[in-house]
């Protein structure tokens, strides 16, 4: 099986995480600000979880290459994606201590909390396709918006997202990840219960991520 596979298995739920109007609004500029402050704030507490679980990948690892697989990935995380959300929240006057202290909200929770236990309880492949929904949903949501007539970046208060996202850097870094997760999914049939296994771990991130966008758009009715 392959990463597509993966996707084939919940494409509505993909569509829906990908094509959702959070994202769409973002594009245009015309999403409530209250929803994109909200969703950056949890997404700072999100990207933290996040690293540990890329951390919990070298403790799953047993060659040195494989430990070293997630740094890159893990260092993008740490620096271009955290500091975007820092400086950002910086403009609407709040700072990276008050961010810090921000209340997890229960998206937030479920979301991390979901990945970092299947990461635990399962080997490296179950924590990579954990993990898969976040980098490659975010890279096609980039590229779509990048090429979306709809997109405009003039005047649009997004523009730092969209820009983020549709970069060189966050698409390339995706490409590798995609690379090493179809080596780990190389030699498992997608009909066995292994491959069924993966692809419902696929599909509940990829719900997850439709949630976290609804706890966007939730704060600001
Ligand atoms: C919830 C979520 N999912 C994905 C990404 C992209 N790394 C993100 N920043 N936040």
């Amino acid at each position: 099986m392959n990463y597509q596979d993966l996707i084939s298995y919940c494409q509505q739920d993909w569509e829906d995480y990908t094509e959702h109007d959070f994202v769409n609004q973002l594009a245009t500029g015309d999403l409530n600000k209250y929803a994109f402050f909200h969703y950056l704030k949890q997404d700072y507490l999100f990207l933290k979880h996040y690293a540990r679980a890329y951390a919990l990948a070298v403790f799953k690892s047993s060659t040195l290459a494989e430990m070293r697989e997630p740094l890159p990935g893990l260092n993008a995380l740490l620096e271009s994606e955290m500091n975007h959300h820092i400086e950002y929240c910086q403009t609407w006057g709040l700072s990276a201590e008050e961010m810090e202290a921000e209340p997890e909200d229960f998206g937030t929770v479920c979301y991390t909390r979901y990945v970092l236990d299947t990461g635990m309880a399962g080997d490296r492949t179950d924590l990579f396709t954990a993990l898969a929904p976040c980098a490659i949903g975010y890279a096609v949501v980039g590229q779509r918006l990048g090429q979306w007539p709809e997109t405009k970046l003039e005047g649009n208060p997004y523009r730092s997202w969209v820009e983020l996202y549709s970069g060189e850097d966050y698409q390339s870094g995706v490409e590798e990840t995609i690379r090493r997760l179809n080596a780990m999914l190389e030699e498992i049939p997608l009909e066995s219960k292994r491959g069924h296994r993966l692809c419902e771990i696929f599909k509940t991130a990829t719900r997850m991520e439709v949630a976290f966008w609804e706890q966007g758009m939730k704060a600001a009715q």
